[in-house]
């Protein structure tokens, strides 16, 4: 049997559960496939930036993520070696957003939320333990064949998303080519209950510390404080996962050696790649399945959210109102593709650019960037319209 739905959204981490529920919502059918037996909890991405808040309320789910969550006004950027401390308070931009902070909330929380709202959608399903075996497309439609475990399904459907993640299953079947760089070093994040705020003299909710030597992020997120350190190239997972690393990090960090409990080590590759094609016919790339980029300043998740939000509203008018497809299906590529190479690759890498402070004639370019944004309402304005992604959806309207 062939189960007929009109757009197909694969993948159940946020982006794909975003485009799904916000499909399902317009009055359009919606099919969400998962391969997991639930959503995946990836530790990664917990930044939800102001912009995608807006979006969250659009869907009518932002309060039970609020719920969820932890407001950050404020981020911080450190020094390790001159001591400086800058904080920069998204207060200042509040004319130009509803929600002038970063909530602080686990990515898997979104996905659960949203898959078991479009469940519960007339026009949406969510299917999980659901692995893709292959993909067709023709002139009228794509059919997909699927992995149950109990059955090979068969799904035909106008246009399928591809949200499938990193490996992208679909992306491989399309052979898009995945182009761009893998670092050489890995992250190392770490996770604690421990209440290091009460050992760093005015930490935010979300931390940078600059340093030539060993960078870091803090971050907070609502139970746990998240600790990401760069790993060397030259160091094996034993070494980087063992107590003494692990004692190590923390002895920079609180300046003791006080017995530290972490509750996730986690090891990862970080890449730096964008898809040469975001679509071909009728299937359609989105998130991390499209583009990879380093954790820094937490624009992954987000990015694949505006993803997922510009193709709904394109689906919207090809599928609901008539419009000729072909013209909006380029123009999501041109306007996505444009704005992952342009702002959110070029942004992560200087981000971490940023954090490793290489200095040059004594100062590294991140403490002239400190001093700039302590002492330029301007450049600080402009620096946050920029790291809360506001600039980029500003930009991607204007690209026709
Ligand atoms: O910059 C951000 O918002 C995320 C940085 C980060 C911190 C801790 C773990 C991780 O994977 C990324």
């Amino acid at each position: 049997m062939i189960v007929r739905t009109r757009v197909l959204v694969v993948g159940a981490g946020p982006v794909g559960v975003t485009a799904a529920y916000r499909l399902a919502q317009m009055g359009i059918d919606a099919i969400l496939l998962e391969a997991n037996a639930d959503c995946p909890e990836d530790m990664r991405a917990s930044t939800f930036h102001p912009p995608s808040l807006e979006m969250m309320a659009e869907l009518g789910v932002l309060d039970e993520l609020e719920a969820a969550g932890l407001r950050a006004p404020v981020y911080q950027y450190r020094n390790r070696r001159t001591g400086n401390r800058v904080e920069l308070d998204l207060a200042e931009i509040g004319d130009a957003t509803p929600y002038p902070y970063r909530l602080q909330c686990e990515q898997f929380k979104l996905s659960r939320l949203l898959s078991t709202r479009l469940d519960a959608h007339p026009h949406g399903r969510s299917l999980f333990q659901r692995r893709i075996l292959g993909i067709a497309q023709d002139t009228a439609g794509v059919t997909v064949s699927v992995e149950s475990p109990l059955a090979i399904e068969q799904y035909r459907a106008d246009y399928v998303i591809a949200a499938d993640g990193a490996n992208s299953t679909i992306r491989k079947w399309l052979d898009i080519e995945f182009e761009g760089f893998t670092y050489p070093e890995r992250f190392l994040t770490l996770s604690t209950d421990y209440p290091i705020e009460t050992h760093i003299e005015g930490l935010a909710h979300v931390n940078y510390v600059a340093d030539s030597a060993e960078w870091c992020v803090l971050l907070r997120v609502p139970s746990l404080w998240r600790i990401l350190v760069p790993a060397r190239e030259d160091e094996d997972d034993e070494t980087l996962l063992s107590d003494a690393k692990k004692n190590r990090v923390f002895a920079g960090l609180l300046g003791d050696d006080r017995p530290i409990t972490t509750y996730h080590r986690t090891l990862y590759r970080v890449h730096q790649r964008v898809a040469h094609d975001f679509r071909k016919g009728r299937v359609i790339l989105a998130g991390d399945a499209a583009h990879l980029n380093n954790p820094l300043g937490g624009f992954g998740m987000n990015s694949g959210i505006h993803d997922a939000w510009n193709i709904t509203a394109k689906l919207r008018e090809i599928l609901l109102e008539g419009a000729e497809a072909e013209p909006l299906l380029d123009l999501y590529e041109r306007q996505r593709r444009t704005i992952t190479r342009q702002f959110v690759q070029s942004q992560t890498i200087k981000n971490k650019e940023m954090l490793e402070a290489e200095q040059r004639d004594g100062k590294s370019e991140q403490e002239r960037k400190l001093e700039r944004l302590a002492t330029d309402a301007d450049a600080r304005r402009d620096y946050m319209l920029r790291q809360a992604m506001i600039t980029s959806l500003r930009e991607e309207a204007a690209i026709a």
